[in-house]
């Protein structure tokens, strides 16, 4: 147990820190990775509303997606207003890329 430890030296907390940030620096570079894949997805959902005339803002989907999203991150122990903001901010960039290809339509 940890009172019974000596305590580690400046070199041996640097190195433990270092180990766990790579783990997160991958784990982020993993995350970025997703968000580019879906808001690809995104922008072939946008070329195809712009050219059926369908608005970008779907707001009953968007309730659908932020539900899922908090009870899939309650799973994981996250916070509703956590997920809620990350969806937030991702549904923003959604709509900026869509709107960008119904301007182009116009
Ligand atoms: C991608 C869509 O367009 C918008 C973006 C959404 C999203 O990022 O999940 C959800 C609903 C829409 O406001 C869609 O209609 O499905």
């Amino acid at each position: 147990v940890s009172y019974c430890q000596t305590k580690p030296s400046e070199t041996e907390i640097k190195q433990h820190l270092s180990g766990y940030r790579s783990q997160i620096d991958s784990l982020d570079a993993a995350l970025i990775k997703i968000l580019g894949e879906r808001e690809r997805v995104v922008k072939k959902v946008g070329i195809y509303k712009a050219e059926n005339h369908v608005p970008a803002l779907q707001k009953d989907r968007f309730q659908q997606v932020l539900e899922k999203a908090v009870a899939a991150g309650a799973k994981e122990g996250l916070s509703q207003v956590c997920i809620e903001e990350i969806m937030n901010a991702i549904h923003k960039e959604s709509l900026r890329i869509e709107q960008e290809d119904i301007e182009k339509k116009q």
